[in-house]
């Protein structure tokens, strides 16, 4: 899904110059994209914004032809089932739900994957012998782990990951990039990862700095 962003900045805080704040640009599909952001400069926000959780800015953001700022409720309900995922710097797993029971919560919206492959993508980044475990009792590297997995058991034309791997080893960094690359190739979708700095050797279509 192509994503047209002309001129944003958010009413909340002034932004540093930047290559994403108050410009214009196309986001691609089947594209790849690193934003590079400094602390603080507002890289959740952007997520936020185009997660339809913050609509403070000025400027428009558009999916192929349609302004976000049109969207109702229940077209960000059917738009976050079927065409937009996220990884959330805080995760947002379910603290008392196990790592398998988060994952099908989401799954089960869709039935986008069978069980056998939600354990195959769990053991592709180690994590499967966690399946019935509470996530609250996963390391925070786990966790990120278990929510990579569920933000991939969803149809998507957006993937958008906010430091997905910050707290991973460069192992199992290399394993998730490439079940997210994967994922990412089938669904012919736009990715949108970002970074304090590491860019996880990953062939961008272009790095924006925030
Ligand atoms: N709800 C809010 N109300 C007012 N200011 C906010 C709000 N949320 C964020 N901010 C401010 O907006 C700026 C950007 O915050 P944001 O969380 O988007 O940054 P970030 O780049 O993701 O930071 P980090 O990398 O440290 O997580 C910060 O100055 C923050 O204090």
């Amino acid at each position: 899904m192509q994503i047209t962003i002309q001129n944003i900045t958010p009413n909340f805080f002034t932004p540093a110059s930047s290559e994403v704040w108050s410009k214009n640009f196309e986001l691609l599909p089947n594209s790849k994209y690193l934003i590079k952001a400094v602390s603080g400069s507002g890289k959740s926000s952007f997520f936020n914004f185009l997660y339809g959780l913050n609509n403070r800015y000025s400027g428009s953001i558009i999916f192929e032809k349609t302004t976000i700022a049109s969207f109702s409720e229940n077209d960000w309900t059917s738009l976050r089932r079927e065409k937009i995922s996220i990884v959330f710097q805080g995760l947002r797993l379910f603290p008392e739900l196990t790592a398998l029971e988060n994952i099908q919560l989401k799954n089960t919206l869709t039935n986008h994957k069978s069980e056998t492959e939600i354990l195959a993508m769990l053991a592709q980044l180690d994590v499967d012998q966690l399946a019935h475990k509470k996530a609250e009792t996963l390391s925070y590297g786990q966790q990120q782990r278990v929510a990579i997995v569920r933000a991939l058991c969803q149809p998507f034309k957006i993937l958008l990951l906010d430091e997905p791997f910050s707290h991973i080893d460069q192992t199992q960094i290399t394993n998730a990039v490439n079940l997210v690359s994967q994922e990412v190739e089938q669904n012919k979708a736009t990715l949108i990862i970002a970074s304090l700095g590491d860019t996880y050797n990953i062939n961008y279509t272009k790095i924006l700095l925030l």
